[in-house]
């Protein structure tokens, strides 16, 4: 039981975007699928629910290939940045259609979360604010009998009190009815207590792939002075560095080498998933703050 990527690789006009990306995706599981800007990750989204055909490579659930295969494709759902809806139609006459389409699509929730977010829903979609768009997607994706859901930044001009809002409704919806969601987006902090699993897509590959917990015990700031840190920190696998007066401090993504003394002007913290995913993925060898 799960959706698995195998060996999917995909170009546009002769530029590489994914190169020979596997994953398996697992039944009720929260994921985080980070990657930088024009990493390839709405493209990956856009392959896996069947919106575009990969050049390389087989998507199935169960399985079963997901290819036009509409039982297969009737279990997931992905909320994208892409506006489906005609501008002026009415929010409730969408919700009629929606129903149409998803035998099981749950009205009296949709309802109650569009009150909850003060959404009208005798509004025309076209009217609706860059925010208010993005809760009426994701009011859809939350009430769709889908097994797996993926959001493609799905807090896109949501302001704080809303997002915390989709935060914790989120985990709501998922506590009363457990089913796989993959969120994809650039505010990590806020996502990093929500998520189990996380994918990193980096120069067209999934770099990281594992349980939050996992990674993060994974990743150490070693911070001191200069001399004390790179000594320490030689041999380790060190993906970055910050100097900030006269304090060094070094990223680790690895093992310590735990029968090697650590030095008592040497500190071992672990790195929060932000700054070890900026560290990860970040083209230059060093970061430098003055
Ligand atoms: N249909 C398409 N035709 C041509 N190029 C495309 C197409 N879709 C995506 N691309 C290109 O593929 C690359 C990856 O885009 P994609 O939207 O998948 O990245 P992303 O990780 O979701 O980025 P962001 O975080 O900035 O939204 C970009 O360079 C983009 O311009």
């Amino acid at each position: 039981m799960s959706i698995q990527v195998k060996a999917v690789s995909q170009a546009f006009h002769h530029q590489t975007i994914l190169d020979n990306v596997s994953l398996t995706i697992e039944p009720e599981k929260i994921y985080g699928l980070l990657g930088r800007n024009g990493a390839g990750k709405s493209t990956l989204l856009n392959i896996i629910s069947n919106r575009i055909f990969a050049d390389h490579g087989t998507v199935t659930l169960d399985e079963q290939s997901m290819r036009d295969n509409d039982q297969t494709l009737g279990r997931i759902y992905l909320m994208s940045e892409v506006n489906l809806y005609p501008d002026r139609t009415k929010l409730n006459k969408l919700l009629d259609t929606t129903t149409q389409l998803y035998g099981d699509f749950d009205r009296p929730y949709a309802e109650r979360l569009a009150k909850e977010f003060g959404l009208d829903l005798n509004a025309r979609f076209g009217k609706l604010s860059t925010g208010y768009r993005t809760i009426f997607k994701l009011i859809v994706a939350f009430c769709v009998p889908a097994d797996y859901i993926f959001l493609d930044e799905p807090v896109l001009g949501l302001d704080a009190n809303h997002r915390e809002l989709f935060y914790n409704e989120l985990i709501e919806t998922y506590s009363e009815k457990p089913r796989t969601f993959v969120i994809s987006t650039h505010l990590i902090e806020e996502i990093a207590n929500l998520i189990e699993h996380v994918f990193v897509l980096d120069h067209h590959q999934i770099t990281v792939n594992g349980s939050v917990p996992d990674i993060l015990e994974r990743a150490y700031t070693i911070s001191g002075s200069d001399h004390d840190v790179t000594t320490y920190t030689q041999g380790l696998n060190v993906i970055g560095a910050d100097h900030l007066g006269g304090i060094t401090a070094h990223y680790v993504y690895g093992p310590l080498q735990d029968d090697r003394p650590i030095p008592d002007t040497v500190k071992i913290e672990h790195l929060d998933l932000q700054k070890l995913f900026i560290n990860l993925t970040n083209t230059k060898e060093e970061a430098h703050v003055n």
